[in-house]
């Protein structure tokens, strides 16, 4: 429940990863206090250049499938770019939309001190929400790139932000690339957890999209990810492999393959 994700603020740290699937939610679920189902999709899965294509049926599509794999963890789901900026009331109808037809626990949208209004709306009637601040990706256009959010002129607006989204009544805030100590500054200002991506170790909590702390991709490494596997180097070993064994026709052996007569 998004209230004892709430209750973990200042405590033991909150441990989130993303997933888009059945398979993965299931190896996540017992080891995380919450799931997200990221618009990061769009581009993980579905090889889109930004996050501004994916749509409300993707996120359904790939809500239902993680949530058959959750038994534990709270599940947070992205609002996809165009689903609730427009106003409170577009953002509850995507949002009742969302939670309804994936069982999801909660939203998270982008945004800060202009999107208070539309927490405070949804959270009002009935819909838990997680802010995200910082790098907010579904802007990447207006922000200019994938860069550091609240050095110089912006700090003291990102600080703005994190006040509005935790008065407002977002139970969580993600904070995304956000340099260290403007995260720990904000994380002890907050009443709210504050969860961090590339934001210091300061954070409420930590997330990751899990294919890159997977280590899946061998061309995606921004500087805050860390690869605690490399699953990207071995899958293609084990293609490399199949491919060779077929082409040699040492796979499939015997034991792969189908006796005529089954012996008495
Ligand atoms: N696989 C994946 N992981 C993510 O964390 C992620 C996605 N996809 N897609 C949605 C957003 C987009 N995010 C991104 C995208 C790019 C960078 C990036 O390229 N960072 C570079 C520097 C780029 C720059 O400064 O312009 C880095 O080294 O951190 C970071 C976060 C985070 N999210
Ligand atoms: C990286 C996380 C915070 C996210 O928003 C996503 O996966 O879409
Ligand atoms: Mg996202």
């Amino acid at each position: 429940m998004p209230a004892d994700i709430l209750a973990m603020k200042g405590g033991a740290p909150i441990v989130c990863l993303t997933a888009y699937t059945t398979p993965i939610a299931k190896l996540v679920d017992s080891h995380c206090d919450l799931v997200l189902v990221g618009d990061s999709v769009g581009m993980v899965l579905h090889g889109l250049p930004s996050t501004l294509g994916v749509t409300m049926e993707m996120m359904i599509l790939h809500g239902q499938a993680v949530a058959r794999g959750l038994s534990n963890a709270l599940m947070v789901i992205d609002m996809p770019f165009g689903s609730y900026e427009e106003s409170p009331a577009q953002a509850f109808r995507s949002a009742s939309r969302l939670m309804a037809e994936t069982g999801a626990g909660a939203v998270k949208l982008e945004g800060g001190a202009h999107m208070a209004e539309t927490i405070a709306f949804l959270t009002a009637r009935g819909i838990p929400v997680q802010a995200h601040i910082g790098l907010t990706p579904q802007s990447v256009n207006t922000l200019g790139g994938y860069k550091v959010q609240g050095r110089g002129d912006s700090r003291a607006r990102l600080v703005k932000d994190a006040k509005a989204v935790a008065e407002a009544g977002a139970f969580s805030v993600v904070l995304e690339k956000v340099p260290q100590g403007l995260a720990d500054e904000i994380t002890a200002m907050v009443a709210i957890p504050t969860v961090g991506i590339g934001a210091g170790a300061g954070c409420d909590g930590q997330v990751l999209v899990v294919d890159d702390m997977l280590g899946l991709f061998t061309d995606f490494k921004p500087k805050f990810v860390k690869r605690f596997g490399q699953l990207g180097q071995e899958a293609e070993a084990a293609v490399a492999d199949y491919a060779a064994e077929v082409r040699e026709r040492s796979f499939p052996a015997a034991e792969h393959s189908f006796a005529d007569e089954v012996k008495k």
